[in-house]
């Protein structure tokens, strides 16, 4: 399904709801079956937490995770611990070329059984659960932040708990604070300290436990850009958010006040507002390795608004649900940008044109469908294959419509 977005702009003061954070909700998913007394609330409705929950309460032996990177990584750590269980995890084309050897190597090395049924270092793999008694282990971690969240989620139910040692640049830290911090949340004690890491066992939950999931920051990325492209006045109301947040990327609250939108907390909504037409005297500069998820929705704001950007700390942007970046220069190039990538930075030119009607390749990556639609503020565009928001938000297009976007077939 390829929509085309006609010129638009958004209707004043709008509300939207937003399903809850596909991270946090994984990361409970995982938790809850391990601890039963576990009780979720606003939980993700995305395909990456259906496919999860799938897993994690189907008996298949086969299971296909499609292209959730979280899912692939956590039930790998999750099946390598479950005795007497032996599944295969497989997952989309893509995710067959997703590196999982830094996880793999360090289940291995506590004990687990693991095998490659196709590539090396790469899903689909064949897990012989057991029980692990090796309680300390070394990882790479810069390459994904995922390979250590899995290992903590399940270490609590080892019989010893678990040291984990990080060797190189720790990426994306705020999502492995986020597993420790849902981890604290239901009374294991962890610590991080330097590149340490301790989680100590739990065998069971004493209590029953509600935990409220916030909803996704990731998807309110685009509301942002939504508002930096939108004149001086415009309003969105966001439910539902908290001023103290687990996910990393509620740094857009901070970010996009350079690009003059505001944001206020009040009960649970956050009210974003453009305020002030920035006069940019010099381009935005941002490393993004605490926040891979919300790249590309700032690179292409900062195209809609003509300003330049440098952006680094992308070098997790490759191997996600498609090479962003080069995605993002394929796609910014055809609406007329300029810009350089390396394997980690991303340098945009202040642009001078935008070709309307551009029709824009998604690459089976939810985030460049999304990100890319708020330029339909600026000029007629066309989304291809626009169902792939789905992995993530599965009410993007019905919330776009809502906001006062003219969105076709
Ligand atoms: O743990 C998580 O929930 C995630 C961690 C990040 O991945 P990396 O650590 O691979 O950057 C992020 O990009 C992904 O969308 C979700
Ligand atoms: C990178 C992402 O997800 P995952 O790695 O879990 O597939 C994402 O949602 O942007």
């Amino acid at each position: 399904m390829h929509l085309k977005l006609h010129h638009a702009q958004v209707n004043k003061a709008s509300k939207i709801t937003i399903s809850g954070s596909k991270s946090e909700s994984n990361r409970l998913l995982l938790l809850q079956a391990l601890y039963p007394k576990i009780k979720i609330t606003n939980l993700s409705n995305s395909d990456d937490s259906q496919v999860m929950q799938n897993a994690l309460s189907g008996q298949a032996n086969v299971i296909d995770i499609h292209h959730a990177g979280t899912a692939m990584r956590f039930l790998t750590a999750y099946f390598a611990t479950q005795p007497q269980k032996e599944v295969v995890l497989t997952g989309s084309e893509r995710m067959k070329e997703r590196p999982i050897k830094i996880l793999v190597d360090a289940l291995k090395s506590l004990g687990a059984h693991i095998t490659y049924l196709e590539n090396e270092g790469c899903p689909p793999l064949k897990i012989l659960g057991k029980e692990l008694v090796k309680d300390k282990v070394t990882l790479n971690a810069n390459v994904s932040s995922q390979y250590i969240s899995a290992l903590l989620l399940v270490a609590p139910k080892l019989k010893n708990g678990l040291e984990l040692t990080l060797k190189g640049e720790i990426t994306s830290v705020p999502y492995i604070k986020m597993t420790l911090s849902l981890l604290e949340q239901i009374g294991v004690k962890t610590t991080f300290k330097d590149n340490i890491i301790t989680i100590s066992p739990k065998p069971s939950l004493d209590n029953e436990i509600d935990i409220v999931v916030e909803s996704d920051w990731s998807s309110a990325s685009y509301f942002y850009s939504i508002l930096a492209l939108s004149p001086v006045g415009t309003k969105i109301t966001l439910a539902s958010y908290n001023a103290n947040s687990l996910q990393g990327d509620s740094v857009l609250a901070t970010i996009y006040e350079q690009f003059g939108v505001q944001t206020q907390f009040k009960s649970h909504t956050i009210t974003l507002e453009k305020t002030a037409e920035v006069m940019f005297k010099k381009g935005i500069e941002l490393n993004l390795v605490n926040c891979p998820d919300i790249a590309q929705t700032i690179a292409v704001t900062c195209f809609g608004l003509g300003v330049s950007c440098e952006l680094t700390g992308l070098h997790t942007l490759r191997i996600k649900e498609t090479d962003r970046l080069q995605a993002l220069k394929n796609e910014l190039e055809k609406l007329g940008g300029e810009l350089t990538i390396t394997n980690e930075s991303l340098t945009l030119q202040p642009s001078k044109e935008m070709r309307p009607n551009t029709a824009i390749e998604t690459y089976n990556d939810h985030r460049m469908a999304m990100a890319f639609a708020p330029l339909a503020l600026k000029t007629a565009l066309v989304i291809k294959d626009a169902a792939v928001v789905t992995k993530s938000y599965k009410a993007f297009w019905d919330d776009l419509k809502q906001l006062g976007f003219k969105v076709s077939q």
